[in-house]
């Protein structure tokens, strides 16, 4: 490994992946300041899958590419494994987290397999070879979103859920602690959202790992998070699913005249 690759030692709790210390979000230009000013404060620990849930431009997208270091905090810290994210280099940041992303890839010419291969980057060499290691992480990423049948099928043939799934193979693939996703059920069937989530907590209860998503799936999310964040504009709430049902936050998530949350039956009901 490159002494430049070398990942700082992390924080002695190890099992808190991610720490987000009065992370203030939004944009200096033009200026726009979302969530509270006061901060998030939370930390996302091994065995974790978090939803991040919230009404439609509340900011969950802003909040999730910055706790991946793809745009600045407006304050505030995000430590990744313990080391404050903009000390690490991109190719250590991206042997920590992966991230998927809405906007379709620039490469839809490649082959799916070849996508999924670039999730093998940050590990093979400056000729971009795969060791027969990486072979076995594409091959395992291929398995597990039920993609070995398209492998070699190119990317602009797809359709939008087959490719997000590719998306998600990728993020697979490259093997990390932390998976970022940004709506990643957001194009497909009800039966494929399911798999998808089902398979992301599969991914969270692997030794080490905590993955976190943005989502409009919330009664799906109530079922199958372990923690859900939920951003209003001026607040913010963190907990397990039961203690946010307890808390009451979710009935004012929406305007009571649309949408109100069914604590007996925990999901939403149209008023
Ligand atoms: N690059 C940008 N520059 C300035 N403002 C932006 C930028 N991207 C998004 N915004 C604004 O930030 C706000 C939050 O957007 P964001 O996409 O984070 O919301 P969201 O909660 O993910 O919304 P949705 O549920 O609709 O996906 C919106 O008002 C949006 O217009």
């Amino acid at each position: 490994m490159n002494s430049k690759d070398q990942i700082p030692a992390p924080h002695p709790q190890d099992n808190i992946l991610l720490n987000a210390t009065k992370l203030r979000i939004g944009y200096s230009k033009p200026e726009l300041e979302l969530g509270p000013r006061q901060g998030l404060d939370f930390e996302l620990q091994s065995g974790s899958l978090t939803a991040i849930i919230g009404i439609n431009g509340v900011g969950k997208s802003t909040l999730l590419r910055t706790l991946a270091g793809l745009q600045p905090a407006l304050g505030g810290v995000v430590k990744i494994l313990g080391n404050e994210s903009d000390t690490l280099s991109a190719r250590q940041q991206a042997r920590q987290l992966s991230v998927v992303l809405t906007n379709p890839p620039a490469s839809r010419n490649l082959s799916v397999r070849d996508l999924i291969a670039l999730g093998r980057h940050p590990y093979t060499n400056w000729l971009g070879q795969l060791s027969a290691l990486d072979e076995q992480c594409i091959a395992d990423a291929l398995k597990l979103t039920a993609l070995e049948s398209l492998a070699q099928h190119p990317c602009h043939s797809l359709s939008d859920g087959q490719l997000q799934r590719v998306l998600i193979a990728r993020a697979l693939a490259q093997q990390t602690p932390l998976v970022l996703l940004d709506e990643p059920t957001s194009h497909l069937d009800l039966h494929h959202k399911v798999r998808i989530l089902k398979l992301l907590r599969d991914i969270s209860r692997q030794p080490g790992k905590a993955v976190v998503f943005t989502t409009h799936e919330i009664d799906l999310a109530l079922q199958l998070c372990t923690h859900m964040l939920v951003l209003f504009p001026d607040n913010y709430a963190f907990g397990t699913p039961q203690e946010l049902i307890k808390s009451k936050v979710l009935e004012s998530l929406f305007p009571s005249d649309s949408v109100t949350f069914d604590t007996v039956l925990q999901r939403f009901n149209i008023s």
